[in-house]
């Protein structure tokens, strides 16, 4: 296990693996689940904390209290660290502190701040609007200014490419490494040429978001390394799949009467428990019943 604080590890496990793998968790058990599969860091996708958290479309209507809290659930269940999605920060540069603190607080690694405006859109959809550039580096100014950790990491994102194109992106993106930015995420990237363009212009580790049915393709890890990405992204991977699954269980059920067709689609009993280490809590009930019993009263 590597030490340090969560910035730090998040760091460690960049050194470890090219490009680092990233696992959305929609909650502290799909991030047990993903911790169990192997991977060496976690996110909490803005999508996913307005979808799978609260129904809602992921158009900028949860608040840092919604993401701090699901930052919290996941690093309370797992010691990976945990890069969290904040959207555009939350507000003006006080409130962009003000995440960057209770991130921290909640035992988060990371974040990404992006240059949309505060009525963002999902990065792979139509209609998206983007600040300034000035205004996008006063953002990571006030949050690289927050830092409580040296290593916590601030990440901007880019949703430049769909609004002005690739040279305007790449230029925003070294002018927010010039601000402070530890890494970059350009959203919405359609060929490994561009990621290649990217890594050699801002000379920090670039993110590719691969979250499917979006503008990315689905590259492979090493098609990625080849190009110089440093982190793969899987946003809503398994959730997407959970979703899926979930639907056809509740469709048979309400059809069929019975759920017994899709029982092999289920995780047992067995393998749940083998996840939450539910043994090791009975155990540790007996032993605490145990020793109450033997005490003299
Ligand atoms: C990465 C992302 O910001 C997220 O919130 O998970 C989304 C993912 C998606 O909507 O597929 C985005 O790319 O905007
Ligand atoms: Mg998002």
């Amino acid at each position: 296990m590597m030490g340090g604080s969560p910035g730090r590890k998040f760091r460690d496990a960049l050194q470890a693996e090219r490009p680092l793998q990233i696992a959305g968790a929609v909650n502290a058990y799909a991030a047990m689940l993903a911790e169990s599969a192997g991977f060496r860091a976690l996110y909490v996708s803005g999508a996913g904390v307005a979808n799978a958290s609260h129904g809602l479309p992921d158009l900028g209507v949860t608040t840092l209290h919604d993401h701090v809290e699901e930052v919290r659930r996941i690093t309370s269940a797992v010691g990976l660290p945990v890069l969290a999605d904040v959207d555009t920060g939350f507000g003006g540069a006080f409130n962009i502190g003000r995440t960057v603190r209770e991130m921290i607080a909640a035992g988060a690694a990371a974040i990404h701040i992006e240059d949309q405006v505060a009525a963002k859109r999902c990065g792979h959809r139509p209609g998206k609007a983007i600040v300034s550039v000035s205004e996008m580096a006063d953002r990571i100014k006030a949050a690289a200014d927050a830092r409580t950790d040296p290593d916590f990491v601030i990440m901007a994102r880019t949703d430049a490419i769909a609004v002005e194109g690739m040279d305007a992106a790449i230029e925003r993106a070294c002018a927010f490494v010039e601000a402070g930015a530890d890494m970059i995420f350009p959203e919405a990237v359609t060929t490994l040429d561009d990621y290649r363009r990217f890594a050699s212009a801002v000379r920090v580790p670039v993110l590719a978001n691969l979250t499917e049915f979006g503008k990315t393709p689905l590259f492979t890890a090493e098609e990625l390394a080849a190009a110089g990405v440093q982190l793969a992204l899987y946003p809503l991977s398994a959730f997407r799949a959970m979703s899926a699954a979930a639907l056809r269980v509740y469709r048979a059920i309400r059809e069929e009467g019975t759920q017994r067709s899709v029982v092999g689609l289920m995780q047992t009993r067995a393998e749940l428990y083998d996840i939450l280490k539910y043994e090791e809590y009975e155990r540790k009930l007996d032993l605490l019943f145990e020793a109450e019993r033997s005490e003299p009263s």
